[in-house]
This record gives C-alpha cells, structure tokens and sequence, in this order.
C-alpha cells in the first residue's frame, strides 16, 4: 500500500517536492510507493504550477494533521504558528514529520524532538539547512563517529547571493534583495535573512547536531549584512579577502569546554575553501578527528535543490515504514537531553577589520595605535588611503584579540576628538 503524505504548504519548496515526487520516473523506485494524499494551503484559488485534483488540495491543515490516513505530514508552510501546534498534532497522532523548517526547529526542536521520541515517530529535516546539501543525514550519521571541534559556513543562499553580486557586479543591496525574492530564495519576510537570524537558526541546529547538545537559540550571536558596503568589499579584497556571510560553531579552548555558536558577515582569506563559495550556493566545513576537514558544497536555497533534501527525507521514511521493524532507528532519531552552555560574544578569541573615518590626520594613527595597546590589541595592518570628502579613512586589521578587549578600545577611540565615525568591525577568519 502506498505512503500517504499530508504536505503543508505549495510554495518554492511544497511545489518543487510535487513536481519531483509527480516526476518519478528514472529516480528511485521507493518513490513509486508514495501517494500525494493531501495538500494544505491558505488559498485556493491562487494559480499553481503543479496540477492536484480538488479533493487533494485543501485550506484546511487541522484535517490533514488528524486525518487517520495520513502516514507522513511534510511541513513546507513555513513560519512559527500554526507550523509548530501543525507538528506537535501530527506527532500525537502518531505521524512522522519532514520540515524545511529551521526557524521551528531551532527555537522549539527541544519540545518536538521529546514529543517525537514519546510518540516513537521521526522527525526528519534535511532541507532546513543547506537547502539541497546532504548536512544533517551526514552529521547524524556518516561523520558522527568523529570529535568535531568545528563547523563554519555559508548557509544563507540569500546573502551569498547579495554578497556576490555586490562583490562582482557592484550592484546595489535592495536590487540584488529584490532578485533573490524573485528567485524564490529569501524568506516570506527576508529581514531574516538579511539580520543573520536564518543563519543563527541553521548553525544552531547544525551545532547541536554536531556538539551533541540541544542549543538555547537565544544564545546564538547574530550579526548580519546590513552594514557591509561596497567600501569595505573594496578595502577586504585590497588586503586579500572577501566578505562572507558565516555561521561558526566552535571550541575555543583545547579542554572543549568552551562552544562558541555565531554568524556574522567575515573577512575570508581567498585562499580559504569557503572564499570561492558564490551565489546562491552554500558550503559547510566540518572539522573532525580522526576525519580531518570535510567540506559539503552545494545549492542553499530554490525550489528544486529544496526538494531534493525533502524528498530525500520522504525516501527514508517509506523505507522506514516498509522494514518490519517495531524498533526505532537510532541514527535517525533526536537523542539529546541536556542544554550545551554557549560562551559569550566577549569572550571570543578572533581577529578584527576596522574602518575609522578622521577629521585631521596628524597623529590619529599614533593615538590609534596607543589606545589600542593599553587593552592589549596589537595591529597586523593599518591602510590609509582613501577619502571620504574631509575625512580620511583608515583600515586596520588586529592580530588576534579578545573581543570584549577590543570593543572597549572601540569605545576610547569613539569618544576621540579626532574621529569622526566607525562605519564599520567586522571580524577576520
Ligand atoms: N525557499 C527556499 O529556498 C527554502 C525554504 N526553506 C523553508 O521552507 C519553508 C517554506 O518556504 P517557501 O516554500 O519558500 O515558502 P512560500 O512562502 O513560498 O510558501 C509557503 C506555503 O505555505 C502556505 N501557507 C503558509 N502559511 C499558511 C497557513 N497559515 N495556512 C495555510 N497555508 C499556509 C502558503 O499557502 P498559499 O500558497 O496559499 O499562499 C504557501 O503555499 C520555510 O520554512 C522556509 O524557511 C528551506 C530551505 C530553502
Ligand atoms: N532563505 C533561505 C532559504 C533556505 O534555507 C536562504 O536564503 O538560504
Ligand atoms: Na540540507
């Protein structure tokens, strides 16, 4: 008998999975035993590229997450409620659950993962990060034999896409934010893109997957690429880097008691694999022992990659329910209990790109330079070149420094007669 799905929501990414589960030819043949039984929406009578037949396509999402019938509900609608009361219904009913959704997942994965587990059902997410990047199969199960002691990326296809285009074609922030909607790439509302907060969720469930601890997405630092101008695009790649957006989950000290969980747009070397990572495509970096480096690479967001991680989900569940197992798989389960502690912002070890505008330039560099040194930042470069009208712009690079240290010197510098603004710190990798 086939699988009866409930799929919540016909966007990018509930269109691309019915089109590819409706396309099944030369795919796998587990495919075959999979039944469109259900689709929700909120209108009925908006235009639709996939064809399903009235009694399928429906507003009403309660019905479908209480139906009897229904094996699997795949949530692709997106938002917090009714998405996360959606989930928690169908896992008392007894139904897995596939989401894309890492908004829900970072932020109440604790109470789904538990209800999942009381209820001995699945709850898969593969397209919730990475889009089309096979990451969290990967890190549940082909890496998890190693210690991991980091995980940075580019995660957000929206901002990478920004980011490239403003690198390589000079073009504005609001047009290139316009075309990633258009694209299907950015989130119904893409401040969650644009602020970080959509990387924040995905490193945080990358974290707790790959630091075997749930994460409070509260303590997650989120930074994102509003105040990344073409200048400093211009002064990163001058001194040999490019900006990136990234997600970093880390341990800063060798006894790993110490995990730090941020996003925030970086000072790439090109040389470093994630540099040449461009457009809408996403690349994660595992580091583990006895592993070493991996790097997973693909596309983050749209609508065919998405459904790609989706159905591949929808593959493992039919094989799940077609094995005559009461048994419940261990690799595919969530098995945290505790709560990681996350180290604070201040606390962080990095190095630092600072873009000071001067009134007068006679020993601002000196002054600098001294302020600077009494909280222990010394400087790797200092560029002066350009001039933004009266003011002359100066560039640092730090060597590597405490955060909260450095901010302080910030703060002295500030309040210096002869600085005009900061318009921008950014960190260094
Ligand atoms: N777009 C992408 O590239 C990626 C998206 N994701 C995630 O996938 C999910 C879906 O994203 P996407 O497809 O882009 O979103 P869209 O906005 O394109 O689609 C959302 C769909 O959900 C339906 N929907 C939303 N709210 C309700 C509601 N309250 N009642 C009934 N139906 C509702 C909408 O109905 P209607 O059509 O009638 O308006 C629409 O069909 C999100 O969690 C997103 O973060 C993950 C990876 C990549
Ligand atoms: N808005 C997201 C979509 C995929 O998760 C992105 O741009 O990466
Ligand atoms: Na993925």
């Amino acid at each position: 008998m086939a699988v009866k799905l409930g799929i919540l929501g016909l966007g990018t990414v509930g269109t691309g999975t019915v089109q590819l589960l409706q396309d099944n030819v030369g795919r796998h043949p587990l495919l075959q035993d999979i039944e469109i039984y259900r689709v929700g929406v909120r209108s009925l009578t908006k235009p639709r590229s996939v064809e399903l037949s009235s009694e399928v396509i429906t507003t009403d999402l309660e019905a479908i997450v209480n139906d009897p019938a229904v094996d699997i509900v795949v949530e692709l609608m997106g938002g917090l409620e009714p998405a996360r009361t959606l989930m928690l219904t169908a896992i008392k009913n007894g139904k897995h659950v596939i989401t894309a959704n890492k908004a829900v997942i970072s932020r109440f994965g604790g109470e789904i993962f538990t209800a999942a587990n009381q209820a001995g059902v699945y709850v898969l997410l593969e397209a919730a990060v990475g889009g089309g990047i096979p990451v969290i199969q990967p890190l549940k199960q082909s890496l998890s034999v190693n210690r991991i002691s980091a995980i940075m990326g580019i995660v957000n296809g929206t901002t990478n896409y920004i980011l490239t285009k403003m690198q390589t074609e000079g073009s504005e922030f609001d047009d290139v934010l316009a075309d990633a909607q258009r694209l299907g790439y950015a989130e119904a509302d893409p401040t969650a893109d644009v602020d970080g907060l959509d990387a924040g969720d995905k490193i945080a469930i990358l974290a707790s997957l790959g630091f075997d601890g749930r994460i409070n997405r509260d303590d997650v630092y989120c930074e994102g690429i509003r105040q990344v101008t073409k200048t400093d695009i211009a002064y990163a790649a001058k001194l040999g880097f490019v900006i990136k957006l990234l997600g970093i989950a880390q341990h800063l000290d060798e006894d790993n008691s110490q995990l730090s969980v941020r996003v925030h747009p970086t000072l790439v070397p090109h040389s470093h694999p994630l540099a040449s990572i461009n457009g809408v495509y996403n690349a994660i970096l595992i580091e583990g022992e006895p592993i070493g480096q991996v790097m997973l690479f693909g596309p983050g967001a749209g609508a065919g990659a998405t459904a790609s991680a989706v159905s591949s989900d929808i593959l493992n569940l039919v094989a799940t329910l077609k094995t005559n197992t009461t048994k419940p798989n261990s690799l595919l389960a969530c098995r945290h209990q505790h709560y990681s502690q996350i180290t604070p912002i201040t606390e962080l070890i990095t190095r630092f790109y600072a873009r000071f505008l001067s009134k007068d330039q006679a020993g601002v560099i000196g002054r600098l330079g001294t302020c600077f040194g009494n909280y222990g930042v010394s400087l790797e470069s200092v560029v002066q070149t350009g001039f933004q009208g009266e003011l002359a712009e100066i560039v640092v690079v730090t060597h590597n420094v405490r955060e909260g240290d450095f901010r302080q010197a910030l703060t002295e510098i500030q309040a210096m007669e002869s600085i005009d603004s900061i318009p921008s710190v950014l960190r260094v990798l």
